[in-house]
């Protein structure tokens, strides 16, 4: 075989290759650290709001007082969603996976918009607002016709996370609850190029638009092999449902080399940054909601799985559980991914928009030789 004929290396899933530049957040799997735009995660989910964070992953800065106050003014007065789409989202059928509905809905935005194909950099911010605005009380909407309940209008002197949980529930939690859940939020809102925002990266690449590239991103994160992970690791605890039967369903499950959800990454090998800080919420949220149980389940999980194979928990292990004791229905904790991940889609829709370069790979052909029809 020449030179010129040379097999060219595959990079399947293209592991380990470095596509593109960013500097909206860094993974250091060797350090397990991880921060947005230099800030490490763990000091913005102790220190921040949700919407801090929002607005230092868009604009690159932590916003002072007066940009804070703004920044919350146009999102509290975007939340409320117009009857058109309320009936949309209404009719779709109520055993779709709510998913669905966020895609669906994220569509409709594009398409209500007359300006939908401006992609200068305030348009798409103001688009990216309008959507983190919008997406709680979409799935809050979501959340209750699914238990028979009517929607509750957004209200504009809560905070984001307040906000959505009032609109699910009826009631803003107790504040330890509250900042639980938020953390949550913070902990999702980013994490470079994973198969979401490399999607919407995709997308926006093609100069597309910014609701085709954020549908995109929803349909990437809803496999159980990204953001699904958070709810299959429920549905798996709720399988178990005895921290007794915890160790040897998990033996079980490696025994018969069967993914275990929840646990492994694509980048971090030595334990993912995120799950520290989470996996505290998620004991914050279990000391107040009798979750002892899931806390026993949760710790002989974890350690059966690194006694045997050494692969540890990623962020979807400990929200999984930490979303079921907050009352939210399995199906519902995916959406809620969407509700936090749409800031740092829409921070990297715009770098890929401002640094356009048709995104582009090469394959090898492995098919049948070069052949003629037969007449
Ligand atoms: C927010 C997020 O998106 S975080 C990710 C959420 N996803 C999940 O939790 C799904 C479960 N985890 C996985 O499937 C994987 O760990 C992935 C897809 C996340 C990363 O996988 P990759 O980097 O492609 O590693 P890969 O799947 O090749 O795994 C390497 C080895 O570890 C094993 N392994 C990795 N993760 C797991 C797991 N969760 N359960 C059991 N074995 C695992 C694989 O079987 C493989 O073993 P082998 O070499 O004997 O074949
Ligand atoms: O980075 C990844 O591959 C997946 C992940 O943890 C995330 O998107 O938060």
């Amino acid at each position: 075989m020449t030179a010129a004929q040379e097999a060219p290396v595959i990079h399947k899933g293209l592991a380990g290759v470095v596509v593109d530049t960013t500097a909206v957040s860094k993974v250091v799997p060797e350090t397990n650290s991880l921060t947005y735009r230099g800030y490490a995660v763990q000091d913005l989910a102790e220190n921040c709001s949700f919407e801090q964070v929002a607005y230092l992953l868009w604009h690159g800065e932590l916003p002072t007082d007066a940009q804070l106050e703004l920044f919350q003014q146009r999102e509290r007065a975007q939340r409320r969603a117009d009857r058109s789409l309320l009936t949309l989202v209404a009719k779709l059928p109520e055993n779709c996976h709510p998913m669905d509905v966020v895609r669906t809905a994220i569509s409709y935005l594009g398409a209500e918009d007359p300006e939908e194909d401006d992609r200068s950099t305030p348009a798409l911010r103001a688009k990216s607002l309008r959507m983190m605005a919008i997406l709680p009380t979409i799935v809050a909407a979501d959340v209750r016709r699914r238990r028979g309940l009517d929607p509750i209008a957004p209200h504009s002197h809560l905070g984001f996370a307040e906000n959505f949980l009032n609109m699910c529930f009826g009631e803003v939690p107790e504040p330890a609850l509250v900042k639980a859940f938020e953390v949550s939020l913070i902990l999702y809102a980013e994490h470079s190029f994973n198969a979401s925002t490399f999607a919407a990266r995709v997308v926006t690449s093609t100069m597309s638009d910014i609701y085709s590239a954020v549908t995109a991103a929803i349909g990437a994160l809803k496999g159980p092999l990204h953001g699904g992970a958070n709810e299959a690791v429920m549905h798996d605890m709720l399988e178990i449902g005895d921290p007794a039967r915890a160790e040897e369903w998990m033996l079980g499950k490696l025994s018969r080399k069967d993914k275990v959800m929840g646990f492994g990454h694509r980048v971090y090998k030595r334990g993912d940054s995120r799950v520290p800080t989470m996996k505290q919420a998620f004991l914050d949220v279990a000391a107040l909601t009798d979750g002892d149980k899931w806390v026993q389940m949760y710790e002989i999980l974890e350690e059966t799985m690194d006694k045997s194979t050494g692969i540890k928990p990623n962020l979807d292990f400990p929200t999984g559980p930490a979303y079921y004791l907050l009352g939210f229905d399995i199906e519902v904790f995916t959406p809620i991914f969407v509700m936090s991940r749409i800031t740092g889609w829409t921070a990297h829709i715009v770098e890929q928009t401002e640094s356009n370069a048709l995104i582009r790979p090469l394959s090898e052909y492995v098919g049948v030789p070069q052949r003629s029809v037969k007449p």
